[in-house]
């Protein structure tokens, strides 16, 4: 989008008028023409470029917040808040269901995680313990390396972390 003009020549003096060199020429003169307009930041509806209307009006064509022209479909703001907090009040008990359940699933997940976890652990130690009775070493890096590759395959550097842990739980810290 072309940014608006600023009315300060580059060249010339400032004319004695002249406050701010930020503002557009478009607003200096609606300002002088006495025609003022104040838009204001709407803090719930996050806009900066809403127009203030204190009351409804019934302004004709106006797309200003609060405007009510019968029979045109326009809602206020207020009915369109109330008909959200309806809808809202209306799901609450399906999201909870939903959310619920998805609980569930999380929480199943972390048990099944936790399990695995000890299983692998467990499993390590014995594979180090077997070699190591056996005369080897009680690490093989390229197994390790193996292990990290594949986990940052697939997840990225958290699978790097994850899976230094995971070698961590069976062998032990390095
Ligand atoms: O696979 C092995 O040889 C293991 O000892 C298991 C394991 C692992 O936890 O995955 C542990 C230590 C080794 O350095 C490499 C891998």
């Amino acid at each position: 989008m072309a940014r608006a003009s600023l009315c300060r020549p580059t060249d010339r003096k400032p004319p004695e008028h002249f406050t701010s060199p930020r503002i557009p020429c478009h607003t200096r003169r609606r300002d002088r023409a006495g025609a003022a307009l104040l838009f204001l930041r709407l803090r719930e509806s996050g806009s900066r470029r809403s127009r203030l209307n204190a009351e409804p009006t019934d302004a004709p064509g106006s797309r200003a917040r609060g405007v009510r022209v019968p029979g045109a479909g326009h809602q206020s703001q207020t009915d369109k808040d109330e008909r959200m907090a309806a809808i809202t009040m209306e799901q609450q008990p399906a999201a909870d269901e939903h959310i619920a359940g998805l609980r569930n699933r999380i929480d199943e997940i972390d048990a099944a995680l936790v399990a695995l976890w000890k299983e692998r652990a467990a499993i390590s130690r014995e594979v180090g313990a077997t070699r190591v009775a056996a005369g080897g070493t009680r690490l093989v890096l390229s197994r390790e390396r193996e292990i990290l590759e594949r986990f940052s395959a697939e997840l990225g550097a958290d699978g790097t972390q994850l899976a230094l842990l995971i070698l961590r739980a069976g062998r032990g810290p390095l």
